[in-house]
C-alpha cells in the first residue's frame, strides 16, 4: 500500500476528507530522491473542522504520543529535529495566512507549498523568517551565558535578539548585549546560522564576541533576562557532555546545562570550548 492511500485510509477512519491531503506542505527530499511532506491535522485549533479528530485516538491508530515541540527537539536527531523545524514553521505559516492582507479575500496554497496567492488581486505571500541574532560574549577566558525565566530549569544559553528595521547584524549584536547585560562589544566573528521554529520562525545568525579587556561588569536587564553570568571553561566543557534539560536537570545535581544539540546556541558553545582562544584574538 502506497503512503498516500495509508493516509488516506487513516483520513477516513478518522472522519476527514481525503481531499484534505491537497493541504500537504514540501519539507524536502531523501537521498533517494522521495519527496517528504508535512500534513497538519489540526489538533490543536479550536475552530477547527477538524475538531473531530481526538489526539487518544490518533496516539493509539499511529502507536505514539505527540510531545510538544521544545521537548521534542532535545530528543530527536539533528537532520530530523531540523525536518520538524521546517514543518512545523511552514504549516503554522499557511494556517496563519489563509487571507490576504489587502483584500481580504482567501489566500490559495501552491502545490508545494512555498507561496500563497491572493485569489482576487493575485498578490503572492511567501513563508517569512525574522532575523535574530545570537552572539556568545567571552572575556578572553570566560564566557557569558544567560537564561530567560520560560527556559527549563537550570538552562543557560547565549545572548540572543530580534533585528530591528534598519539594523545591519553588527548593530544588532551591539545593542542586544549593550540592552541585555550593559556590555560593549569590541570584536565580532561571524559562526553560523540556521532557522528556528520558535516564536515563529526566525533565521537564527550565531556570532562569537568579546569585551573590551577589564570591562566584564554584568549590568543585568530584568525586563528581558531572569540571570545573566560569567562561566568558565572547565565548567561549560563538562555542561556539553550533559544534554537534556528535561529529563536530567530536575533532581538538582547539576549546576546548569546547555540548550539541546539541534539548537546554534550549543554549535556556538561547543565552537568557544574546542578553540577558545580563536575568539579572543583580533581578526
Ligand atoms: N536556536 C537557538 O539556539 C536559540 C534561539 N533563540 C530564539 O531567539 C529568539 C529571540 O530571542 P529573544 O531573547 O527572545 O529576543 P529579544 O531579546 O529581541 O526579545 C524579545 C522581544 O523582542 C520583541 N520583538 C521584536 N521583534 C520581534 C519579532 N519579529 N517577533 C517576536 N518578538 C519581537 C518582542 O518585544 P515586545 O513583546 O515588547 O513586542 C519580544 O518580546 C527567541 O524567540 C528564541 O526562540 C534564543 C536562544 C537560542
Ligand atoms: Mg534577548
Amino acid at each position: 500500500m502506497s503512503l498516500r492511500h495509508e493516509l488516506e485510509r487513516l483520513l477516513g477512519k478518522f472522519g476527514q476528507d481525503s481531499q484534505r491531503i491537497e493541504d500537504s506542505v514540501l519539507i524536502g527530499c531523501s537521498e533517494q530522491q522521495e519527496a517528504w511532506f508535512a500534513l497538519d491535522l489540526g489538533l490543536n485549533s479550536s475552530s477547527s473542522i477538524n475538531a473531530s479528530l481526538q489526539k487518544p485516538e490518533v496516539e493509539k491508530e499511529l502507536t505514539g504520543s505527540f510531545t510538544e515541540l521544545r521537548k521534542a527537539l532535545y530528543q530527536l536527531n539533528v537532520k530530523d529535529a531540523s525536518l520538524l523545524s521546517t514543518a512545523q514553521a511552514l504549516l503554522r505559516w499557511h494556517d496563519t495566512h489563509q487571507f490576504c492582507s489587502r483584500s481580504g479575500q482567501p489566500t490559495k496554497k501552491n502545490m508545494a507549498g512555498s507561496k500563497r496567492v491572493c485569489s482576487s488581486n493575485q498578490i503572492i505571500y511567501y513563508p517569512q523568517m525574522a532575523p535574530v541574532v545570537i552572539t556568545l560574549v567571552s572575556d578572553g577566558t570566560r564566557c557569558l551565558l544567560a537564561r530567560q525565566s520560560f527556559f527549563p530549569k537550570g538552562m543557560y544559553s547565549a545572548l540572543a535578539g530580534f533585528c530591528d528595521i534598519g539594523e545591519s547584524l553588527e548593530e544588532t549584536v551591539r545593542r542586544e548585549v549593550a540592552e541585555e547585560v550593559g556590555l560593549e562589544v569590541e570584536r565580532l566573528h561571524y559562526s553560523a546560522s540556521q532557522h528556528w521554529p520558535f516564536p515563529n520562525s526566525s533565521l537564527m545568525i550565531a556570532c562569537h564576541a568579546t569585551v573590551k579587556p577589564g570591562q566584564t561588569e554584568i549590568r543585568l536587564n530584568l525586563r528581558e533576562l531572569e540571570a545573566a553570568a560569567w562561566f568558565r571553561h572547565d565548567e561549560v566543557a563538562i555542561a556539553l557532555r550533559r544534554n537534556n534539560p528535561y529529563t536530567q536537570q530536575q533532581n538538582g545535581a547539576f549546576p546548569f546545562c546547555l540548550p539541546p544539540k539541534f539548537a546554534i546556541a550549543h554549535q556556538l558553545i561547543k565552537e568557544w570550548v574546542e578553540k577558545p582562544i580563536r575568539f579572543t584574538l583580533p581578526v
